[in-house]
């Protein structure tokens, strides 16, 4: 891996227009590096902000969605290096799917059902390669080849509906049309949502291998951890809009310093009978509208103070590592009696435990 970032972001913000005129930020300064031929898991329970992340960065945000700060810089130690938020109209269209492409959630809802597969491929390219004049037959042999790739049969799926192929096919079939122009970014919203286990592992599988093949890189957006854990080589927790913890995935699953990523790893269920039973974590995620001061999981955490409802911490280093090294950060003033093994009880009740943090025993 360079040590040259291919994406940089840096206190990104998003907000959403809602009823009465209102804004809510949904993401609420985020920063990351993506490294050329990386895979970075955005990991999070339902609504911490994962897609509206992924969506901010190419952006493709709702209309009431808005980016109101911060910075997206694709490739900006090159000289023709991009600053995405300044980027418009056609420059934008290109950047995105021939440089950072993204799979949606939901591959039925992501083409259109009343085009044959083949011919959205078709229109794809001709949209973001006019300057080719590209023929019929050249269309057809490329996304052909795309096909293939993810081991797909290109004369039985080219000719068919959507409707017509099967949910794991058809998630193949958009991953090749997000690959097709051969981007450096792959933006994989919960790509294997609503396939089955063997279906799920299949992707998952073809994905690393094309990683490997063609040496582009990930942003894998899932709430399935052992999905993220085989697929990434670096995981970000995501809590009400803001990563409160990142590291490497050996780190992240065995060390893991934030009390939400513990507990997002034990509410895991287990794969053999007899394996430790989840725990789910207590209460629910915060109003974005109405968060509480200091720590916003202080609410649902064993480990929380007085401190921490004062206080809302920033990313701090928790492992010393030599310069250049991957890093290990986390967002929690106890991070150094936050153990995976070590659980305390948060209060039933949602109210914040008073007691000074201690490491329970299980
Ligand atoms: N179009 C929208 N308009 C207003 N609010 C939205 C919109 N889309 C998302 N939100 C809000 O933004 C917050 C983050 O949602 P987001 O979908 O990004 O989370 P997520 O972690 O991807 O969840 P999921 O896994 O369920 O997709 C949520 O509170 C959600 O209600």
């Amino acid at each position: 891996m360079t040590e040259t970032a291919l994406l940089s972001v840096r206190d990104l913000r998003v907000a959403y227009r809602t009823g009465g005129g209102r804004m809510v930020e949904a993401v609420r300064g985020v920063d990351f590096d993506l490294y050329p031929e990386q895979t970075l898991a955005l990991v999070g329970e339902s609504g911490s902000g994962k897609s509206t992340l992924g969506l901010g960065l190419l952006r493709l945000l709702p209309r009431t969605g808005h980016i109101t700060g911060g910075e997206v810089v694709y490739r900006g130690s090159d000289p023709e290096g991009t600053d995405v938020l300044r980027m418009e109209g056609s420059r934008l269209r290109r950047w995105r799917w021939s440089e950072v492409a993204m799979v949606f959630q939901g591959a039925m809802n992501a083409f259109n059902p009343v085009l044959k597969v083949g011919d959205q491929f078709a229109d794809t390219m001709r949209a973001h390669l006019p300057r080719q004049r590209l023929g019929k037959a050249q269309v057809r042999e490329r996304s052909a080849e795309s096909l293939r790739a993810v081991r797909l049969e290109p004369g039985q799926v080219l000719d068919s509906y959507p409707h017509e192929l099967s949910g794991g096919m058809r998630q193949r079939a958009l991953i090749a049309l997000a690959l097709i122009l051969e981007p450096r970014v792959l933006v994989l919203d919960e790509p294997t949502t609503a396939l089955d286990l063997l279906t799920q592992r299949a992707i998952v599988d073809m994905l690393q291998e094309l990683r490997a093949e063609r040496g582009f890189s990930m942003i894998f957006i899932s709430h399935d951890l052992a999905l993220a854990s085989e697929l990434a080589d670096r995981v970000a927790t995501m809590y009400a809009g803001r990563i409160i913890e990142s590291g490497t995935t050996p780190d992240l699953f065995r060390a893991p310093r934030h009390p939400y990523t513990v507990g997002l790893i034990r509410a895991v269920p287990p794969v053999r009978a007899g394996a430790v039973e989840p725990v789910s974590i207590p209460g629910a995620p915060p109003n974005l509208a109405q968060l509480p001061p200091g720590c916003s999981f202080a609410p649902r955490c064993g480990h929380a103070t007085d401190a921490c409802e004062a206080t809302d911490p920033a990313l701090r280093t928790v492992e010393a590592r030599p310069a250049g090294q991957p890093s290990h950060e986390a967002a929690c003033l106890h991070w150094e009696s936050v153990r995976l093994d070590t659980a305390p009880a948060a209060a039933q009740d949602g109210t914040p435990n008073d007691a000074p943090a201690k490491e329970v025993a299980q």
